[in-house]
């Protein structure tokens, strides 16, 4: 690594404080971050650089995974960071940062490296990367890397049209845009766990695989994010990334080599075959969404989206989606991807289910055994696991078949020592390794997949469902599956069947 000064914009905000400080500080405790790093607050409110310090270290004893220690070694990191008040609209700020970085690259002995973090409103984005060629910020010899949080854009036009401002400075190689989904452990397991094993491979198809179901389930509602959710809903917020990530993930084809642009090019793949809606009908009959009222969540009352702050008190956004989805390739003709996520469901949840066909009506179907299907399960988040579901013989019993289970829980195991996602990824942009960010195509082919979604939502809101906070969203979710002969998998570890033998360890 040749080191780099980081430039964080928004450095006062929510997620430079609950995400991008710690992962700094993580990464430089488990020696990932070198003494050639520097990194530059930018916002606009004024704060002196003790002030910024000090902040700085309130967020990474709040949230992070290693807290610090003594004031020696962190007088150490924190002579790395410095802040300066700036305005995105303002050209010569721009200039004064250019000389504070120019200093810094020396100071620190960071050969010109630049990694502009853009943690700020999507609309600032297009100034930001105009104003740091105007201020004469990419004119180093060493590498420029521009990281873009999400939303990027609200459908396809906008996330077109922000797209081509950051081209005319950036080339594509080198914008980062962030799925913090993709950094998560589990997510990044879900190839090895497909590709490196010989008795998954063969069976990742149509013929052996029923039903896939992505989960992303929140007990959160909107927080003190009402103004932008109102706007963007479930759709916008996570079933555009997070879940059609994931899915690609799922479904891609294995790629030739594990260069980033390899895999991306599978999972882009994916992403044109997703079967597109061509009509509201078509609408109405594979998506679900729903909105949560007041309801009970862990023994609290928990208000209506309608009473939260900054939400329209009509409001129709959605807090809750689900939806079958199909991949028309050769490998998943008729699978049903189900995806579902939503905001006040009755536990924080991310999992995959893959369940398989039954074996064919053999001796055992034949004798009337009531055979659960084979599942295999990826456990995201807040567990992150493997566990695996088949039948064999009940012990001691005559006949008698149950579901034992396998179950690896790697959290239970590595706990705290497992990489935040946004450490793996502000790590991974530092070495300019781009697998685990989405490349513009991807983004493109996802957004035409939900903007569909939406219009024929914007031209009927009367299908709408209500559910109470703390339930499993509509009912009509249920019968989504349910009209295909399926049921949704409980998720947190709460499977069903006699599980009578699981390995913690
Ligand atoms: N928070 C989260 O968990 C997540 C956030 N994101 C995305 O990350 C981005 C930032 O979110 P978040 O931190 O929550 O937002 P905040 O509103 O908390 O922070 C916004 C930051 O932008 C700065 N800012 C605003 N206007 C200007 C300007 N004209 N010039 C310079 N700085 C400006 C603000 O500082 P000041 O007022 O001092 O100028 C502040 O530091 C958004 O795109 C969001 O969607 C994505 C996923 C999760
Ligand atoms: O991107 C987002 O993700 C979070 C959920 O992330 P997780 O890592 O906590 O599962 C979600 O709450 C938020 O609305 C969305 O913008």
């Amino acid at each position: 690594m040749n080191g780099a000064v980081f430039l964080i914009f928004g450095a006062t905000g929510d997620l430079a404080k609950r995400k991008l400080f710690p992962a700094f500080y993580s990464l430089y405790r488990e020696g990932k971050l070198n003494e050639h790093f520097a990194v530059i607050g930018l916002a606009r409110r004024s704060r002196t650089n003790e002030q910024f310090r000090e902040d700085l270290r309130d967020s990474i004893n709040e949230f992070a995974r290693h807290h610090v220690q003594d004031d020696e070694d962190w007088a150490k990191f924190a002579e790395h960071f410095e802040y300066l008040p700036l305005d995105i609209n303002n050209v010569d700020g721009f200039r004064q940062l250019n000389t504070l970085t120019q200093q810094l690259d020396v100071k620190f002995q960071t050969n010109g490296n630049r990694l502009f973090y853009l943690a700020l409103a999507p609309e600032l984005f297009g100034n930001v990367s105009y104003n740091l060629r105007e201020g004469g910020l990419l004119e180093t010899t060493g590498w420029h890397r521009l990281v873009i949080e999400k939303p990027f854009g609200y459908d396809l036009e906008s996330a077109g049209k922000l797209n081509q401002q950051l081209r005319q400075v950036f080339e594509e190689k080198d914008i980062y845009r962030i799925d913090h989904y993709l950094g998560k452990e589990m997510v990044q397991n879900i190839e090895v766990v497909r590709f490196a094993n010989a008795f998954f491979e063969p069976l990742w198809n149509n013929k052996y695989i029923a039903n896939i179901q992505i989960t992303l389930g929140e007990t959160v509602g909107v927080e003190d994010r009402g103004g932008y959710y109102d706007h963007s809903g479930a759709l916008r917020d996570m079933a555009q990334n997070h879940m059609l990530q994931m899915l690609a993930m799922m479904a891609m084809e294995p790629p030739s080599r594990l260069h980033p642009e390899d895999i991306r090019d599978e999972k882009v793949k994916v992403l044109r075959s997703l079967r597109p809606f061509e009509s509201a009908e078509e609408v109405t009959k594979n998506v679900v969404r729903g909105q949560y009222t007041a309801g009970q969540l862990n023994g609290k009352d928990m208000p209506a989206y309608r009473s939260e702050e900054s939400v329209n008190p009509e409001s129709n956004t959605e807090t809750y989606l689900a939806a079958r989805v199909f991949v028309d390739n050769f490998r998943w003709a008729g699978v049903p991807f189900y995806i579902r996520t939503g905001k006040r469901l009755p536990v924080k949840s991310t999992e995959v289910v893959v369940e398989f066909k039954n074996v064919p009506d053999n001796v055992y179907l034949a004798n009337k055994h009531d055979l659960q299907p084979n599942l295999l399960v990826f456990r995201v988040n807040p567990m992150e696991g493997i566990y695996l579901q088949m039948n064999a013989k009940k012990p001691g019993a005559e006949g008698v078949i149950i579901p034992i289970a396998m179950d690896f829980c790697q959290s239970c195991q590595v706990g705290l020592n497992t990489p935040e996602a946004y450490e793996r990824l502000i790590f991974d942009a530092m070495r300019g390794d781009s697998t685990y960010f989405t490349r513009w195509d991807e983004v493109a082919h996802a957004w035409q997949f939900v903007d569909a979604i939406a219009q024929a939502w914007k031209e009927n809101s009367g299908d709408l469902a209500h559910y109470p906070a703390g339930s499993w969203g509509p009912d009509a979710a249920n019968e989504l599956l349910a009209a295909d002969g399926f049921k949704w998998w409980p998720v947190n570890g709460q499977h069903e069947g006699e599980v009578i033998w699981a390995s913690q360890s």
